[in-house]
Order: C-alpha cells, then structure tokens, then sequence
C-alpha cells in the first residue's frame, strides 16, 4: 500500500547553474495546478532569497567577478530552515526577494502556506536538515558547456556583466564550487532529470507521481507521523478509526 504523504509535501529541485531548475519547477507547477484531481496548491521558493547580505567589501569583490557565491558559505541555511519549518506548521511567512544584477535583496515576498512546496538552488541538498524535509529531491542535470552558454548568455544579457568578469567568475569559483559542492549531492536524489526544462516526459511522469501521492487517502493510519508532527493522540486515534472504517473487509 502506498504510504499516505504528509501536507505539506516539500520538493527539491537542485542542479548546476542555468541546469534548468527554475523551467522544470515551473513545468511541474504549471502541470499540477491544472491538472490535479482536486485542486491544489503550489509554490516554489528560490534559495537565491537565502543568500546572505553582503558588507562593502564583499559588494565590492562581487562587483569585480571574484566573490564566491557558489560556496556554502555565501547562504543562510539556518534562514531557510526557519522558513521551511514555519510552512510546515502552516504558517505564511515573509522571505526577501533577491536581485542577482544588484547583488542585494530587494524587497520581501510573502508565501502562503500550500500543498505542494518546491525549493529550488545550486545546493538544496548540501544541509541535511533541509535534505531532510523533502518529499521528494529531483537533481537537473545538464550539460556543463550548455549550462556555460545559457549563463554567459543570462549574465551578459540580463544583469549586464561584462563578459570577461563573468568567465572570470565561472572558472574562479561556479565551476570549481559546482563540482566540490553540489554535483557530490547528486547522489541524495530520487530522481535525475537529464537536459532539465525539455524533457517533458521525465516532467509528465513525475507530475503523475505527484498527483497519486497527493490523492492517496488522508486518513490511513499512520500515528507515529501524526504524533511527531504534534497532533493529538485522540485526532490520530479517531482518524485512524475512520481510515480502517472506510477498508473493504
Ligand atoms: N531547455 C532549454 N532550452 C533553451 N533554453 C533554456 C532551457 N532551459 C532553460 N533555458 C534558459 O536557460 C536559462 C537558465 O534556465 P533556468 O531554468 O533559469 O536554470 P536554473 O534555474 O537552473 O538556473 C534561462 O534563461 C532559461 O530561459
Ligand atoms: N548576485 C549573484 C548571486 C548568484 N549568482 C549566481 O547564481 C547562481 C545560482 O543561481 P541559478 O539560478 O543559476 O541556479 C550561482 O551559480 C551564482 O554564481 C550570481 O552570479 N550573482
């Protein structure tokens, strides 16, 4: 029997820079709120909102190609958790909305708790409390040369870097810390998605797998869940009565 899924249901989505995981995110979003049985709702938070604010120093070697935002240690990991834990319990929570071309936060968002919550970044994987929340972890895997070009194209083209400053970064730092630090978290995946956005029949199947998860009976008993999660134990008790009640004999 498949085990009944808890609400709400956390999905990563990690992969290199430019791998696809903002289009395959939104693929799965798209496909899910038109298409689930009984409607459900959807959202999808960055981890670029986590990325830790910079002092003047590290503005100034952002400016210049050389600050490492690659690294572990340029996000908030416990911000996250926080987050995560918050639209656990059912909370909507304020989350700082990033501008990569300013190297700054540059307002807040407010995200209401839903259904089905998608994280998506270079290193979703890397902290195990995080890793842990997941559901459901996708890793997009592209390949390095076209990821380049769609990064190239979006550095130079959308937040108006130079060119030499950009292949500067990319060899210096997103590529070494590509293959230190999230190309190893591979391994924690369920499911590798080869060439990200375009390939629609990984995104169709994983969608479907969604949709059943998500339409397995609530109410099958399942009381060490429901007790972890601070439930009553008369709640979990009754709503296994009614789950075994509602079982053919
Ligand atoms: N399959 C694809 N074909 C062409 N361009 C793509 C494809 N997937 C993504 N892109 C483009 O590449 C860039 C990075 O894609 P995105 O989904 O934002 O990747 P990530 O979230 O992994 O950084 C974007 O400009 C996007 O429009
Ligand atoms: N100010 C910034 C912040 C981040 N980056 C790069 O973004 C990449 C992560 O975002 P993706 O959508 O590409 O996954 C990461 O490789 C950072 O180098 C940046 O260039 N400037």
């Amino acid at each position: 029997m498949q085990k009944r899924v808890r609400l709400p249901f956390f999905i990563g989505v990690a992969g290199g820079t430019a791998s696809g995981k903002s289009l395959v995110t939104k693929k799965i979003i798209d496909r899910l709120e038109t298409t689930a049985g009984k409607r459900k709702q959807v959202i999808s938070i960055h981890l670029d909102s986590f990325y830790k604010e910079l002092n003047e120093e590290s503005l100034r070697k952002a400016e210049a190609g050389e600050y490492d935002f690659d690294h572990p240690e340029a996000f908030d990991f416990d911000y996250l958790i926080k987050t995560l834990e918050k639209l656990d319990a059912g909370h909507s929570v304020q989350i700082p909305k990033y501008d990569p071309g300013l190297y700054a936060r540059s307002g807040l968002i407010t995200i209401q708790p839903a259904d089905v919550i998608i994280v998506e970044g270079i290193l979703v994987f890397y902290d195990d409390r995080i890793r842990d929340k997941f559901g459901m972890k996708l890793f997009v895997d592209t390949d390095a040369d076209i990821r380049l070009a769609r990064r190239v194209r979006r550095d130079v083209g959308q937040h108006n870097r130079p060119l030499s400053l950009v292949l500067q970064q990319y060899t210096r730092n997103v590529k070494p810390a590509f293959e230190e630090f999230c190309q190893p978290t591979k391994k924690w995946a369920d499911v590798i998605i080869p060439r990200g956005g375009e390939n629609d029949v990984a995104i169709d199947l994983l969608v479907q797998h969604i949709q059943d998860l998500l339409r397995t009976p609530r109410g099958s008993p399942d009381l060490e869940q429901d007790l972890a999660r601070g439930a009553s134990l008369e709640d979990t008790i009754e709503s296994a009565k009614v789950a075994q009640a509602g079982r053919p004999h």
